[in-house]
């Protein structure tokens, strides 16, 4: 990597400061925008953002703004790193700045509540000038921000976009793999987030490795039997935006959907536990999503139908899985190769 690009990140979060702390590392002039002027303040003077990522030293060169015209002008490439219940209203916020032709990144995974849509459709309604990629996989905020070994997928019909992608990214410590697939790897990074749930409230049962093992298994099998119903490509969900980010999330309290699912694992209120987290899960409205959708499209989706029926039918966890355990055994692997 030589070339030294403009950047812009959107989002003063834990995942916004992570990727615009890799730009930084990688020498590019990054403007990271943000709305709090205090959290600005301190990413510029004292190269830390402590309620994101407490006791991690960010690149002192990594500047930040609440200005948002100011972030993007004359930018290469601008990630979005917003939660999805507010993408839209940045985006619209975004679209008199944006220069036709700028690479614009998705980091979001999530849906929107109101629509169904995922981030990349509500970026293509409001901002259609853009040359538009999304970022998903096994990444998170924290490790990353550690700086410790990671890999992610690009995933775009603009496979120029991918190469610049992976050109601002790549380091020593980051991988940058590219992909066509963008709908599937969007719609992995969202729906894993459901599962995390699940697999944190297994974890605060104190189920055994078996258990786990077997829930990540037929998570997987779920996710993908419902993305391929709704469009996507099943291969996509073998990779790091599929499998690679449904263990992380399965199996790290670092993930913020598996501690809301070990919180409400020990008994505790769906609504006191989602405050408490001071951060986004993107799952518990996204499990909603999917239930509507498993509805409608009548798709079988025991492990969101059982969750869903914990969380806002208050039924028992142990009756649930009981149910759950006389259901038809279905086939272990569903998609076929040809
Ligand atoms: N944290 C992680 O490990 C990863 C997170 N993601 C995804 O990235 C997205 C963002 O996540 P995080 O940064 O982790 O969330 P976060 O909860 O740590 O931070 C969210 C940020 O968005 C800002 N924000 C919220 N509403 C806003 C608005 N209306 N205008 C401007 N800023 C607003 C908040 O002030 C905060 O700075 C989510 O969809 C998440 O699923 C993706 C990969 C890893
Ligand atoms: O997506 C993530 C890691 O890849 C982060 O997951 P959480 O949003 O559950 O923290």
């Amino acid at each position: 990597m030589t070339k030294k690009y403009r950047v812009a990140i959107l989002g003063g979060g834990s995942f916004g400061t992570a990727i615009a702390n890799i730009m930084a590392d990688n020498g590019h002039d990054t403007c990271q925008w943000m709305r709090t002027g205090e959290r600005v303040k301190e990413v510029n003077e004292l190269h830390t953002n402590e309620v994101y990522l407490p006791g991690i030293p960010l690149n002192p060169s990594l500047r930040a703004s609440t200005d948002l015209q100011e972030t993007v002008a004359g930018c290469d490439a601008v990630f979005f790193s917003i939660p999805s219940k507010a993408s839209r209203e940045v985006a619209r916020q975004l679209a008199d700045h944006l220069a036709p032709g700028t690479i614009l990144v998705s980091t979001t995974k999530g849906i929107e509540f109101e629509t169904n849509k995922l981030m990349s459709e509500v970026l293509r309604e409001e901002l259609p000038q853009v040359r538009l990629g999304v970022m998903s996989g096994p990444n998170l905020a924290k490790e990353l921000a550690a700086r410790m070994i990671t890999g992610t997928v690009i995933a775009s019909d603009d496979p120029e976009l991918n190469i610049t992608i992976q050109d601002i990214l790549q380091c020593a410590y980051f991988r940058v793999y590219a992909g066509s697939d963008m709908y599937g790897v969007e719609l992995a990074g969202a729906l894993k987030n459901v599962y995390a749930i699940t697999a944190g409230m297994a974890a605060a049962l104190g189920c055994g490795h078996n258990t786990i093992s077997m829930l990540i298994t037929r998570s997987l099998a779920e996710m993908s039997r419902y993305a391929v119903i709704k469009g996507a490509d099943p291969l996509t969900f073998m990779g790091l935006a599929g499998v690679g980010d449904l263990f992380v999330t399965c199996t790290s309290p670092l993930s913020r959907n598996y501690r809301v699912g070990y919180e409400l694992g020990q008994g505790r209120d769906l609504n006191e536990v989602v405050a408490s987290l001071g951060q986004v899960a993107e799952g518990v409205n996204t499990l909603r999503l999917m239930k509507e959708q498993s509805e409608a499209l009548d798709i079988y989706m025991p492990l969101v139908n059982g969750l869903y029926d914990i969380i806002y039918n208050g039924r028992e966890v142990g009756e649930v899985i009981g149910t759950m355990m006389c259901a038809e055994q279905s086939r272990d692997v569903e998609f076929i190769i040809k």
